[in-house]
């Protein structure tokens, strides 16, 4: 399997240099050059496997002969070997038809274990191949990071260095970040948003002579290994409700834009997807981009769902690059529209197209905390308030097709907004009872390109 760039002007990968690249060279996203496909015969044989086994027959076409299968295997089995629930990603009904897959049993309850378990033992895997080591830089608006510091602390061939937005992320979230004691690890509070902490990141991978020097690598859902792994969650919770002979319809709390991306994913690899919702916050871009088709930058607003205050949604631009038939000029033009002016135009054919898959809505924060209220009365389930905006935007979207809301994160990972909204205080796991009273360490930064730089090329390893 071989990587294209959406912005076409980058070289063409095999899937480890994709792995270990992040972002393309060109400011682009990789995507696979053409979607594996699977039958109706083929998915039908999928059901009844465990989810590594699962994983292993739906992610073994992208790898091409890379990485030996039974190395693959094995990688795979270590990393759901992580996760606390024998499912992995259990299939929770909550309504007639309405379903949350819960995506948050892995080691920081946010559904970014399932994908930074396995990249992470994969790169490990390519580096060591290569007698290599790298420096991954990520920026997070809380939930990334955290998973990212869990799957790469204590790894020799890596440091990893994680961009938060300062005072903008909940206590939990912040000291799964803060609270490793490994030497590889370093987390960096950017005094600005995620949007900055994202610009810092994409202006480090654009400035080649320091990409080069530190072996930049990247953990964020640009990484096109993030949003393969997470397609197989899609097969696993449509499989369990009938398919391929039933179709499904997934809600998706989005931000960057990854993980549902990943479903569309699925859908053309074969996964009978009949409709995928995009649930925003109160910021509600993506949402606005399909009411207008003008996708247009406003301030992003601090909510109670804060890994999805976001307006550069990043992953966008892998959607761009199919709807347009994958014409990099025209993803090229978007893009530089983005970056002059803070918008761009979808052409009338492309945002059709976007509409026939996709349909999108947004929930403010008193929906969100209504929502929590109501699912815990009506369904005793305890909602975090980033599924409860998707449930919220699901809600009457139900009919003869089952609907799969994505469960992102597990509720106490936001106990004030949680207890605020439902007078139920989520405790933490019994296992990550240490996190709130560990030390915690991390330096300040501005929103700084050549600061950020600097402090990262000082302390990388992988520096020459
Ligand atoms: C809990 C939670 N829900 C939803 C999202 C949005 O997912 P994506 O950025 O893949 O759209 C995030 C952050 O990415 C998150 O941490
Ligand atoms: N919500 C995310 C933002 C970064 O998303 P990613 O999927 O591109 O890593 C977070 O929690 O950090």
């Amino acid at each position: 399997m071989q990587y294209v760039s959406t912005r076409g002007e980058a070289p063409v990968l095999g899937f480890s240099d994709a792995v270990l690249a992040g972002l393309a060279r060109d400011g682009g996203l990789y995507v696979p050059r053409e979607w594996p496909q699977f039958s109706a015969a083929e998915i039908r044989a999928m059901r009844g496997l465990a989810y590594p086994d699962l994983a292993i027959r739906v992610l073994s076409p992208f790898l091409g002969d890379e990485i030996p299968a039974p190395v693959f295997e094995r990688l795979v089995r270590e990393a759901y070997a992580t996760f606390r629930h024998e499912a992995v990603c259990p299939l929770v009904q909550t309504g007639p038809n309405t379903f949350i897959l819960e995506l948050f049993h892995g080691p920081t309850l946010a559904f970014k274990d399932v994908a930074m378990q396995l990249l992470a033992r994969l790169m490990d895997h390519v580096l060591a191949e290569r007698d290599q080591h790298a420096t991954i830089v990520g920026a997070t608006s809380g939930d990334t990071g955290g998973a990212a510091i869990d799957a790469f602390a204590g790894r020799s061939r890596t440091d990893i260095f994680i961009l938060f937005p300062h005072g903008r992320v909940s206590p939990v979230q912040q000291r799964q970040m803060t609270t490793s004691t490994a030497e590889n690890v370093h987390a960096l509070a950017i005094e600005g948003n995620f949007d900055d902490c994202q610009g810092l990141l994409k202006d480090m991978f654009n400035d080649h002579g320091f990409r080069d020097r530190v072996a930049l690598s990247g953990v964020n859902s640009i990484n096109w290994a993030r949003i393969m792994a997470q397609i197989v969650y899609y097969f696993s919770s449509a499989l369990s409700l009938g398919a391929p002979d039933r179709p499904v319809s997934f809600t998706v709390p989005t931000g960057n834009f990854g993980d549902i991306f990943a479903g569309y994913a699925a859908k053309k690899m074969g996964l009978p997807i009949e409709r995928l919702v995009i649930a925003t916050n109160d910021n509600d871009i993506l949402a606005r981009t399909f009411a207008t088709g003008e996708y247009r930058t406003k301030g992003v607003f601090a909510t109670t769902s804060p890994s999805m205050d976001i307006q550069v949604s990043s992953n966008f631009e892998r959607l761009l690059f199919e709807a347009s038939d994958r014409d990099a000029a025209t993803v090229r033009r978007y893009m530089d529209g983005l970056k002059q002016s803070g918008a761009f135009t979808i052409e009338p054919r492309e945002i059709a197209r976007m509409r026939s898959e996709f349909d999108a809505g947004r929930a403010d924060m008193d929906e969100v905390a209504a929502t929590i209220r109501s699912t815990l009365t009506a369904s005793n389930y305890l909602l975090d308030p980033h599924t409860a905006a998707a449930v919220h935007v699901a809600a009457g979207r139900a009919g003869a097709v089952p609907m799969v809301v994505l469960g992102t994160a597990h509720p106490a990972k936001f106990p004030a907004a949680v207890e605020a909204a439902s007078g139920v205080s989520p405790a933490l796991p019994a296992w990550l009872g240490g996190l709130m009273t560990s030390e915690e360490k991390y330096t300040v930064l501005p929103s700084d390109l050549k600061m950020v730089e600097d402090y990262v090329g000082r302390r990388a390893r992988a520096a020459r």
